[in-house]
């Protein structure tokens, strides 16, 4: 591990105070996970500076503070902006790990954990050992974490990469949001690809404008990030993209855009009950292969396409990439069913926005012989301008919406759901109920459902986090669905009852 000394003359900056010459043992920019014997990277945030915690951390035994100005009581090294040398600082403290992985970045507004787990599936079907860091989990050899957000930040992504590596992986699957483009937390980063699923509006609050959330995912397409570009033809961003993009690009389509790779033969699912997804053929320059989902919903198919092309543009084959695809059981959060046994379907998806409502609601609606019912929130502090749109897409497929609160941070929730129910009232099709509490918004939805019928919980996924003010609290949605369904419907599956397994 390289001392403070060698870590100021990396980043060529001036050292103010005494260090100490034992090497550093991490880099860490969360004063809660400060150690001792770290060096904490203070960073001038949005709301607080780094430096504001600077107690915290000499009281946890940080060896080092690297900040934009000298630390009070630590020795520090003085750069000029923090989170900009956060990327290749971090890189270059774990030895450069994604130099021997084969890293593929996955981002876009809809599809990318899925995506990014498919990738992580064709990786396996074709005999390689990935890693995967996705909204969803963070997994490889000897690593398990949960995530908190969709891209840690740079120091955390170039530590689980290490980590990956010194589990035995020889690839990585890296889902990137925009939010982690704007603040660099792939800085430093060497892609083998990056794949844009598609663009629609989201994050407007964030990025100010659709040409700025365009910039900031189109910014991880640079040659000095990126040796190749698989770019999702379907959306006007993406054919934008694929002309304009400056390496070399593969790109894919489920429609009749020319492409390099295609979806061919689309099949749904000819029956319900045994919870297949789509089927169809994938068609590449070196060939073709049938890709048999198991993950539900005809938006798959896309997700499946852009894995496919990432992985047989990188030189894999399209037969084991396919299996590998086709061997993916479940993705948690995504179209997850939430218990079987009972006469209904009852799922969590992860649709947060108007894009994803449309990619999955007609598609369960038109696998529904009997009621839609959807359970529905929006979360606060993010973009108030889709809540109207996501009350109203829901009430246009659904029989009955129920609103609900989600993760209402720092607004008041109430507020939130009177947009989403003004929304869904002013679609006039479906009853619409407003429930505060998420336990019983979900009852109300099941005890209101019969044979045939559908509920789906929108929103937070494989999300286990509300935020209540600067209350955090535990919720998962699919333990909670499958709880409501337990205690108010007979079980008609095998056994004596409870729940499957929550996920195989
Ligand atoms: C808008 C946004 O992304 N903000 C991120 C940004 O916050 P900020 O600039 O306000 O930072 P700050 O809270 O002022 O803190 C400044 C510094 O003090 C540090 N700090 C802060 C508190 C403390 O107790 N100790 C401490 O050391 C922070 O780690 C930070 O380095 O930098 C912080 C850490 O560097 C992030 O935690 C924070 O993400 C917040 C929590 C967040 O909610 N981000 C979301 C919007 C996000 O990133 N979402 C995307 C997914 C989007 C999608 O759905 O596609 C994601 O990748 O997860």
């Amino acid at each position: 591990m390289p001392t403070a000394r060698e870590i100021a003359r990396f980043l060529g900056a001036r050292s103010v105070g005494s260090t100490s010459p034992l090497p550093i043992l991490d880099i860490v920019d969360d004063s809660r996970s400060v150690c001792a014997g770290d060096a904490y990277l203070a960073i001038p945030g949005a709301r607080r500076h780094g430096l504001d915690f600077e107690d915290d951390v000499a009281a946890a035994g940080a060896a080092l503070v690297i900040s934009d100005r000298p630390a009070r009581l630590l020795p520090t090294v003085v750069v000029d902006d923090p989170r900009r040398i956060a990327g290749p600082l971090a890189d270059w403290f774990h030895r450069r790990p994604s130099a021997d992985l084969a890293v593929y970045g996955v981002t876009g507004t809809n599809g990318k954990s899925s995506t990014a787990a498919m990738v992580h599936a064709g990786l396996v079907g074709a005999g390689r050992e990935p890693g995967l860091m996705s909204g969803i989990e963070i997994t490889g050899p000897g690593v398990a974490l949960a995530p908190t957000r969709t891209t840690p930040e740079a120091t955390v992504v170039h530590r689980t990469l290490d980590l990956f590596r010194r589990g035995g992986c020889d690839s990585a699957v890296v889902e990137v949001s925009s939010h982690a483009a704007v603040h660099r937390r792939v800085d430093g980063v060497r892609f083998r690809s990056v794949a844009l699923t598609n663009l629609a509006p989201e994050h407007l609050d964030f990025h100010g404008s659709m040409e700025a959330y365009y910039r900031a995912k189109t910014s991880l397409f640079t040659a000095d990030r990126t040796g190749r570009a698989v770019v999702c033809v379907d959306d006007e961003h993406g054919r934008r993209l694929a002309r304009e993009v400056g390496v070399p690009v593969t790109t894919c389509s489920v429609s009749d855009t020319p492409a390099d790779v295609h979806a061919v033969d689309v099949r749904a699912p000819d029956t319900e009950a045994d919870h297949l997804g789509h089927r169809f053929v994938v068609h590449t320059p070196v060939g073709d292969a049938e890709v048999r989902l198991q993950v539900l919903g005809p938006h798959q198919v896309a997700n499946a396409v852009v894995a496919a092309a990432v992985l047989v543009g990188d030189g894999l084959p399209v037969e084991a990439v396919a299996q590998g695809i086709s061997a993916l059981r479940s993705i948690p959060g995504r179209c997850e069913p939430g218990r079987v046994g009972q006469l209904f379907t009852a799922l969590v998806d992860h649709m947060h926005n108007v894009a994803g409502h449309r990619a999955t609601l007609p598609y369960l609606r038109s696998r529904t012989p009997g009621r839609l019912i959807v359970v529905i929130g929006a979360t606060g502090d993010r973009d108030p301008a889709k809540r109207r749109p996501i009350g109203a897409t829901a009430a246009a497929y659904a029989d009955l919406v129920v609103v609900t609160d989600e993760s209402p941070g720092s607004e008041d929730p109430a507020a939130i759901r009177a947009e989403v129910t003004a929304g869904a009232v002013g679609a006039g099709r479906a009853e619409v109920l407003e429930v505060a509490d998420r336990d019983e918004a979900f009852r109300v939805a099941v005890t209101g459902a019969r044979r045939g019928d559908t509920i789906v919980v929108a929103g937070r996924g494989s999300d286990l986090r509300r935020e209540y003010g600067s209350q955090v609290v535990a919720f998962d949605d699919h333990a909670r669905l499958a709880q409501a369904v337990a205690d108010l419907t007979p079980w008609t599956g095998p056994g004596t009852g409870g729940p499957p397994a929550r996920r195989t």
